[in-house]
């Protein structure tokens, strides 16, 4: 990042200084706060928002891109040149011997759509896929969350970063008052100089409490035939896609095992040197988004799968969150592991992918596993 606005505050003094429609990003390496709007980028893509930097002397944007730009314009990359951004080290040390933060219990829950409709479409997904209309497909689920009073992002990030240390712990506001936060393992792509990263996941197992079985789900994850060949798509896209941006490209040949609070899995660390030093992050996150971790491939018929399958529109779960600033760094994480709070309800989000061999009863485990993680920021153990 080049720049920073603002006297330097530490990691906790910008958590605590989190409102509602502010910006935060909190990752292993540092927390970026941002606030206000010099200007809002609806609908603007990478080459407009260069520009507006540019021409405003502004060091960053922030924001958030949804799955799908919708039609009827109400999820459009929203990203906005914030009134001031402060940066500090990282917030998950800070917060060590620090109380947890109380949250409000919810007065309703509902499963969208019901555990057992989930079922019945991945089911309905695998036949799509035997019958080679697909090559993989992540169905998704939701649970709504309804409270009494109107929820915050702030205790809700506070317990986020300190479960989740190497995770991108984050609050975007989205148009309409709406906010996105999560705190999600997986990156995108990043950009420093013209060094890039990208850390994608495919292939999950829940952990269990129990240190046996835990240890035991992790070693069949990374012996697993089907995870694997899971994982091969997704790096593939990735590195097809990076290639052409690319003076070099490292691409392990096989991946590694990543155990997170709630969930194993297998990733791949890639990484380049760029060609084109005016290829910013959101160049390249915008060439990459939709990957095959959160939508599948073929892309259009894994898109249009979704839209047949899973009841709701996704917004911007599935779409990614971070900054680009006025030197074209940055980095953006695949919203995933997160929730859309509107007022006094919340909807969780959870997917995962679907191949031939999935089975729909684990691929419901798999989901509950990935709810778990705010549902335990939310100090919530609803027994999914
Ligand atoms: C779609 C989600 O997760 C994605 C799906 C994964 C899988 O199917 O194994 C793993 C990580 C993510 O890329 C989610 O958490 O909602």
């Amino acid at each position: 990042m080049t720049a920073t606005h603002g006297r330097a505050a530490t990691p906790v003094e910008l958590l605590d200084g989190h409102g509602p429609g502010d910006f935060l990003l909190a990752t292993a390496e540092r927390t970026i706060a941002a606030a206000g709007a010099r200007r809002v980028l609806d609908g603007a893509e990478a080459d407009t928002v260069a520009a507006a930097l540019r021409e405003s002397g502004a060091p960053l944007a922030v924001g958030a891109l949804p799955f799908t730009p919708s039609a009827d314009g109400a999820d459009l990359a929203h990203l906005v040149v914030p009134e001031s951004v402060r940066t500090s080290g990282p917030l998950h040390p800070a917060l060590a011997g620090r109380e947890r933060r109380a949250l409000p219990e919810p007065v309703a829950t509902t499963a969208v759509p019901e555990p057992e409709r989930h079922m019945r479409a991945v089911e309905e997904a695998v036949r799509a896929l035997r019958a080679n209309r697909l090559r993989k497909v992540v169905l998704a689920r939701a649970l709504d969350l309804d409270f009494a009073e109107t929820v915050t992002g702030r205790s809700i990030l506070a317990n986020l970063a300190a479960d989740n240390p190497a995770g991108y712990t984050f609050a975007a506001p989205l148009p309409g008052g709406r906010t996105l936060v999560g705190s999600t393992p997986e990156l995108l792509v990043s950009r420093s100089g013209d060094r890039i990263r990208s850390h994608p996941h495919a292939g999950s197992a829940p952990r269990s409490a129990d240190p046996a079985t835990d240890a035991e789900r992790g070693r069949q994850l990374a012996a697993s035939v089907k995870d694997q060949a899971e994982h091969a798509v997704l790096t593939e896209m990735i590195a097809e896609t990076l290639r052409p941006f690319c003076r070099t490209l490292d691409v392990p040949a096989t991946p590694s095992l990543e155990a997170n609070p709630a969930v194993w899995h297998l990733t791949t660390t890639i990484t380049g040197e760029l060609a084109d030093p005016g290829i910013t992050a959101l160049h390249l996150a915008e060439a990459l988004h939709p990957t095959p971790a959160i939508c599948g491939t073929p892309t259009d018929a894994a898109r249009a799968a979704i839209g047949e399958l899973e009841p709701f529109d996704r917004g911007y779960y599935a779409g990614a969150v971070g900054w680009v600033d006025a030197a074209g760094d940055g980095e953006w994480a695949i919203a995933i592991r997160c929730a859309e709070i509107a007022g006094t309800r919340m909807r969780l989000y959870a997917g995962g992918g679907i191949m031939p061999g999935s089975e729909a009863a684990d691929e419901l485990a798999e989901t509950s596993a990935k709810f778990r993680v705010l549902l335990r920021a939310m100090g919530l153990d609803l027994g999914l």
